[in-house]
């Protein structure tokens, strides 16, 4: 297994109200194929860029990678344990990268797309052939939104998820109204607290904006208040609650129990790999709960998983996958761009045929 560190700055930092996002550093992983054990079929790259806050950290993410036989060579065999021995919780982002990069080794030994061999790992029927998209506008000042907004929706968006929590209650609630004022009735609103807010402040939030038609609210309180959660949704029918940063932190399973949630964000990188958020996207939908598929501002080989991923969910709604503009230069070319708000999911096979080849 193969590992190549690759660091790409974001064109400006997104702000969020957990702080700015201004780098993203990881790394590839390439496997394969291994012909003398066979324990890999083919040539497989994944992508592993941890995220502080809702992964483990660059260093545990490396030295985990290394644990299992990454820092050698692409051709040596992978111990057959090696993706058990990479926690999904302790180091997220280490086994996305490796169950990743096997995933698109078995797919394109097998000629599918890395859509249809996840759908049919989880039962699902044949993967979308386009995905939809939300544009992703940070929490800069109301004149920097309404901007990013109207531009947003001259290229085709009709969902926006606006980053909130940074500043006062009233500054927020004022800006996304110049929002909705600049965008009109017809574009779906998200918001994105990030955990900023108090009860009070999150009850006194979802009161003031049940007349904005949001179609949610992501992550208003702590990740741990799940209770607090299921209060908001249970006093405010008019604002869903969207769960993001309380799956890490609490789980999925006691995220659904606490009836906390009418949506789920779920971002492959955070919850250890392309397979591990299909099948909880698939378990959200079975508990009634909308699974929305994320990046974590990943480069293109980690977006255009997430893009499978997404593509296997039935009748998804809108994903935060429109990040690779957030970024002042990439890998590779996308093999997936961003068109009217949708993006269209690679044939594969694997993850998108030839177009990683020059990657190393
Ligand atoms: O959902 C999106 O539109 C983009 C992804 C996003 O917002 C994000 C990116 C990196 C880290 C956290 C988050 C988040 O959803 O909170
Ligand atoms: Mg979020």
């Amino acid at each position: 297994m193969r590992l190549s560190p690759f660091s790409l700055g974001l064109t400006s930092p997104l702000e969020t109200a957990r702080g700015p996002i201004e780098r993203r550093e990881g790394f590839l992983v390439a496997v394969g194929p291994d012909s003398d054990a066979g324990s890999v079929p083919a040539r497989g790259l994944g992508e592993a860029t941890p995220l502080p806050g809702w992964t483990e950290s660059r260093a545990a993410c490396e030295a985990a990678l290394r644990g299992v036989g990454g820092g050698g060579d692409d051709r040596e065999p992978i111990a057959p344990d090696a993706l058990d021995r990479l926690d999904p919780v302790d180091t997220p982002a280490a086994r996305h990268g490796l169950a990743l990069a096997l995933a698109d080794a078995t797919a394109r030994d097998a000629g599918d797309a890395l859509a249809e061999r996840l759908a049919r790992a989880e039962g699902l029927p044949a993967p979308a052939e386009t995905v939809p998209v939300n544009a992703t506008i940070g929490d800069g000042d109301p004149e920097a939104a309404v901007d990013a907004a109207e531009r947003a929706v001259e290229g085709g968006f009709d969902c926006l998820k606006v980053k909130v929590g940074a500043r006062d209650l009233d500054d927020d609630i004022e800006r996304l109204w110049a929002v909705r004022r600049a965008v009109g009735g017809g574009v779906a609103l998200r918001a994105d607290a990030n955990g900023a807010w108090d009860r009070e402040t999150a009850r006194s939030a979802v009161e003031r904006l049940a007349s904005l038609d949001l179609a949610y609210l992501e992550q208003p309180l702590p990740a741990d208040d799940l209770d607090g959660a299921a209060a908001l949704r249970e006093r405010q029918t008019e604002v869903p609650i969207a769960l993001d940063e309380s799956l890490a932190s609490r789980g999925l399973d006691a995220a659904l129990d606490a009836g906390a949630a009418d949506a789920v964000v779920l971002k492959p990188m955070a919850l250890g790999g392309p397979d591990r958020a299909l099948a909880a996207a698939r378990r959200a939908r079975e508990a009634g709960v909308e699974p929305v598929i994320t990046t974590t501002i990943d480069a293109v080989v980690a977006r255009t998983a997430a893009v499978h991923v997404a593509a296997a969910v039935p009748e998804i709604a809108p994903c935060g996958l429109a990040t690779g503009s957030l970024l002042d230069a990439d890998l590779a070319p996308d093999p997936c761009p961003v068109s009217a708000g949708s993006v269209t999911v690679p044939d594969g096979p694997g993850l998108a045929g030839d177009a990683f080849g020059d990657l190393p």
